[in-house]
């Protein structure tokens, strides 16, 4: 994990025209940009403003759709396929952990998805910020897929979670990894477990990384409910859908 994350920040410490050999951008520099690469979040909205953070996009599933044009080549240290296998791990054993808890069978998430399913890794390199009482590193935003493992920095917080109205700091511990459920999960739930709303706030001395890996689902899944959580007295909350009529997918 260090070796990763030193190599990581030595990517994002490189100069501007060697980090733009991963760039995201689709038309020489215009205003278009894919999913993978090297770039920043597009603005969709104005009045949200600009997050302050770089990041590095890279698809890690399904693994013959990795992409290593966009893979850095510098620095000769850059790595992601161990820890990747081992983040898909941690994936399989939290569904059937949350199976489990929810007194469904073991593998009921686990069936509901497919070797197809996309999973992205995301670097997310937050330089140092003149004005944190400005900028947000990253806006409030719930993650879309089905989950997300994040590793963060060592010892610099930034991350917070809502909760009724109020943000909460958490915790910034050595080589822990934060679990979050995402949007798609907590629909499978039927909201027994939710997707929290995050943002990353910044810090004036410091800079922070963190990486983000994401599974998600193929846009053609078709999401809802499990069926053996619902009875009379506990009804659907959310309806049967395809993952790309409601935006979440990342294909
Ligand atoms: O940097 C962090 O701690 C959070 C990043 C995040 O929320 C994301 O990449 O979706
Ligand atoms: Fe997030």
């Amino acid at each position: 994990m260090d070796a990763m994350m030193s190599a990581s920040r030595e990517f994002f410490r490189q100069p501007s025209e060697e980090k733009q050999k991963c760039s995201n951008l689709i038309d020489g520099g215009g205003k278009h940009s894919e999913v993978e690469g090297y770039g920043n979040d597009e603005v969709v909205n104005q009045a949200e403003g600009l997050s302050w953070n770089d990041r590095l996009h890279l698809r890690v599933e399904p693994e013959d759709e990795r992409n290593f044009t966009k893979w850095p080549a510098h620095p000769k240290s850059f790595r992601l396929l161990e820890y990747a296998s081992r983040t898909k791990r941690i994936r399989d054993l939290v569904f059937r952990s949350i199976a489990k808890l929810l007194d469904l069978d073991e593998d009921y998430f686990l069936n509901q998805i497919s070797s197809k399913d996309p999973g992205f890794a995301r670097f997310n390199y937050y330089p140092p910020c003149p004005r944190p009482d400005l900028v947000l590193g990253m806006r409030p935003h719930s993650d879309a897929g089905l989950l997300t493992i994040l590793f963060v920095d060592h010892d610099v917080g930034g991350l917070q979670v809502e909760r009724d109205g109020r943000w909460y700091n958490v915790p910034a511990k050595p080589y822990s990894l934060v679990i979050n459920l995402a949007d798609c999960m907590e629909i499978m739930c039927n909201g027994i477990f939710r997707s929290p709303v995050h943002r990353v706030v910044t810090n004036a001395e410091r800079e922070r990384l963190s990486l983000a890996v994401f599974y998600a689902v193929d846009g053609e899944t078709v999401l809802e409910p499990a069926p053996g959580l619902l009875d009379d007295e506990r009804p659907a909350r959310y309806g049967k859908f395809k993952a790309k009529d409601f935006g979440l997918s990342f294909d």
